[in-house]
């Protein structure tokens, strides 16, 4: 059993997509990816959804570009939380994957990050300290992960005048 699972809804996302499964494997936790698409493999996306929680996954995160449905369905039909990726798209820049995402109606949240592949980061951020809310040595490995961010930027400014 995987803690998370990261879907995406074509093929053509997983330059992006592969950014927040790179932060899973820094800190050592388990997911499963997909492609599932909300228009492309409804009946597909229906059973992913259903099955989400007796699958065990404990966050979903879900990237789609252009008319990016696929997070907001995905979280209609479970109480996993969900974590939108908006893709970004050739002709609109994600700006239209970015407002297909975030503009959820009240009752059914996604927590929606930016366009691309920074977006993608941070999703596999976000589900990493999700988990470590239960997790203590998650918890140790975010600290650390902090510390080192910090680091980068105290050096890298050091001979900056
Ligand atoms: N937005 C969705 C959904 C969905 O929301 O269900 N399924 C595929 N797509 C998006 O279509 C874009 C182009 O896909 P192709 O490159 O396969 O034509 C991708 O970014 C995908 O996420």
């Amino acid at each position: 059993m995987s803690d998370i699972a990261v879907i995406m809804g074509s093929m053509s996302d997983w330059d992006t997509m592969k950014e927040a499964c790179d932060v899973l494997d820094e800190f050592d936790i388990s997911y499963d990816k997909k492609i599932v698409s909300a228009h492309r493999t409804p009946e597909l996306m229906f059973a992913f959804s259903k099955e989400a929680e007796e699958n065990g996954y404990k966050v979903i995160i879900a990237g789609a570009g252009g008319a990016a449905h696929l997070p907001g369905m995905v979280a209609s039909l479970t109480t996993v939380p969900v974590i939108g990726v908006p893709v970004e798209s050739k002709t609109l820049k994600g700006m239209d994957s970015l407002l297909s995402i975030v503009q959820m109606p009240g009752g059914i949240p996604v927590a929606t990050t930016a366009i691309g592949k920074p977006g993608a980061k941070n999703a596999g951020l976000l589900a990493t300290q999700i988990i470590g809310i239960t997790d203590e040595t998650i918890r140790h490995k975010l600290h650390e992960y902090r510390q080192t961010l910090r680091n980068s930027v105290l050096e890298s400014g050091e001979h900056f005048e």
